[in-house]
């Protein structure tokens, strides 16, 4: 290797190094010390020129997969000039380094892969996690995102590809969250996957077996938590994407022990909660008012849930009363005691038959969304079922016919999973609706009137949590953060001003959104004494220190 005497890099090897290349930003007396001289073109450039450069090369992309390629390859190559770009025109690039076009680079990962980044921990080397942890290019590691690839978005089993996850989740933690590049680890649990397609793939980079099960499934997780808290005690340790019948348990068993927390449950809860407090306030109408209903009644959707019902709860309403304005519906109807195998989170959840008797319903006894709609009158209709088109017009007119203005939040991603496209929840309700989805869409214009779609993702909510939680040294995620994450964004609302303006703020202002988000979860975590406590002041000014901006050291 080419290193000075101080063992830092020199030469080639400094120029192949993400976090401290500056390409031809070097200046002259930077490439005389670290050996730099004729490596790099001669004109020395600033970060704003090297930025023009690298936006003209990524319009010349034809399109948004081969966008990501580059933009992945210069986040590779430079991290500063990359998290520059992506912070410079945020709105353009957030949907090519997440959802949705993260999706499709997670399904063709294999085909994709150029350079290694983070860490795969395959369960055939499940006895050498420590030594794989030791390997992490940074010693001092504050953030991770770790994936099993099991529920990637709403396309299932992606396997090994899963990784752009994390990848992706941690790129908003630095260009959202003011997240240091160099403190954050994405990390790939290669548990195998069940997916035909990407085990018959011969470019296929992962452990070539099916999904490991059960004990020997639950005990490889353990081995990795319990590496990571030996090797980073305090490390914020994000989970992301497992699929349902492992998220909710694991989250159970690991959220006492280290500072940890599920985006999908939480992070996705706290973000439609926000949302929906946003509408509340604008309609003049509080949560414990509405009629909810869910289609997708998995780990996503029960947090949510829960989430709405501790709100209600705060409105004054009791549990139970709470918890029978909340309708979920998955794929066998409505959620009802005389079901098979629901899930511990999911009976929490359920209504009871003898309740909704009277109700028509299928010959299988299964209640469909669309009885629930006839029957329920729900003023709220939240999507998380990881499926297209579910939201059909039937649903949708049903739904207008009973209530005012319909809040309808078609969450899934990427945008193929989406319950329904904005434009025609508009149509459909001649215009009444209020809509907010999980990927990005475009405004809608009706009758003459522009109707803006807000992005109800947890972008809003993930980083501020974590710039929150590592500004204020919290060792626990608790409900209550969350809770103060999703009243931080409501409040943020530019419809709470102007009733035609989106229910969030734009993706443009997401640092500053995110700065918001961090400051209320660090000051509830104060509260709860899982923070040490300091004062408000001090509290802003260390997330302001915390705060990284790319720039050249
Ligand atoms: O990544 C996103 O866009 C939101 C999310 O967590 C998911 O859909 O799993
Ligand atoms: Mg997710």
């Amino acid at each position: 290797m080419h290193s000075n005497d101080d063992g830092s890099r020199t030469g080639i090897d400094l120029l192949f190094e993400p976090a401290l290349n500056k390409g031809t930003a070097f200046t002259e007396k930077e490439r005389l010390k670290h050996g730099l001289m004729g490596l790099l073109p001669p004109h020395v450039e600033t970060l704003e020129q090297q930025t023009l450069r690298a936006y003209d090369a990524l319009q010349a992309k034809d399109t948004d997969l081969e966008k990501h390629i580059y933009l992945r390859s210069l986040q590779d190559t430079n991290e500063v000039l990359f998290y520059n770009l992506v912070v410079t025109h945020v709105q353009e690039m957030m949907p090519l380094i997440y959802t949705p076009v993260v999706g499709a680079a997670c399904e063709q990962f294999s085909e994709i892969y150029r350079h290694p980044r983070g860490l795969f921990i395959p369960y055939p080397q499940r006895d050498k996690i420590d030594h794989i942890l030791d390997n992490a290019i940074n010693d001092v590691v504050e953030a991770i995102v770790v994936t099993d690839g099991e529920r990637i978005l709403g396309l299932g089993d992606q396997g090994a590809g899963g990784m752009g996850i994390p990848i992706g989740k941690l790129s908003l933690y630095t260009a959202a969250g003011g997240v240091d590049p160099r403190v954050t680890l994405p990390i790939i649990l290669d548990a195998g996957t069940n997916n035909k397609e990407r085990l018959a793939d011969p470019l296929y980079i992962g452990w070539r077996h099916e999904r490991i099960a059960g004990d020997d499934y639950f005990e490889f997780v353990d081995q990795f938590v319990q590496a990571v808290k030996r090797k980073w005690p305090n490390v914020l340790l994000q989970f992301e994407d497992f699929a349902q019948p492992h998220a909710e348990p694991l989250l159970e068993k690991y959220r006492d022990q280290l500072c940890t927390y599920n985006d999908d449950i939480q992070g996705t809860a706290a973000v439609a909660a926000g949302t929906l407090l946003a509408a509340c306030k604008i309609m003049d109408k509080p949560l414990k008012e509405h009629i909810i209903s869910f289609l997708g009644a998995g780990s996503a959707g029960a947090g949510i849930a829960e989430q709405l019902i501790r709100i209600m709860v705060d409105e004054g309403l009791s549990d139970a009363d709470a918890r029978k304005r909340v309708f979920m519906v998955d794929r066998f109807g409505l959620l009802h005691d005389e079901m098979d195998g629901l899930m511990p989170f999911q009976q929490k959840l359920m209504h009871h038959r003898e309740d909704v008797a009277s109700w028509s319903s299928a010959k299988d006894g299964s209640i469909s969304l669309l009885d629930v709609m006839k029957n329920a009158h729900p003023s709220i209709l939240i999507g998380v079922s990881g499926q297209g088109g579910l939201f059909t017009e039937d649903i949708i007119r049903e739904m207008a016919k009973h209530t005012e203005s319909p809040i309808i939040f078609p969450l899934s991603n990427p945008t193929s999973r989406a319950e329904a496209i904005p434009k025609d929840l508009i149509n459909w309700t001649d215009g009444k609706a209020l809509v907010a989805t999980g990927s990005p869409f475009d405004a809608v214009d009706y009758k003459g009137e522009t109707h803006f779609i807000a992005q109800s993702n947890n972008t809003y909510i993930f980083p501020g949590i974590g710039l929150g939680i590592l500004a204020s040294g919290a060792t626990r995620v608790t409900d209550g953060m969350f809770m103060a994450s999703a009243r931080a964004l409501g409040e943020l609302s530019p419809a709470l001003d102007d009733h035609h303006a989106p229910l969030l703020p734009p993706v443009s202002e997401i640092r500053a959104v995110s700065k918001s988000v961090a400051r209320a979860v660090a000051i509830q975590a104060q509260k709860e004494g899982v923070a040490p406590s300091t004062s408000v002041d001090d509290l802003d000014e260390r997330i302001e220190n915390k705060y990284w901006v790319p720039a050249y050291d």
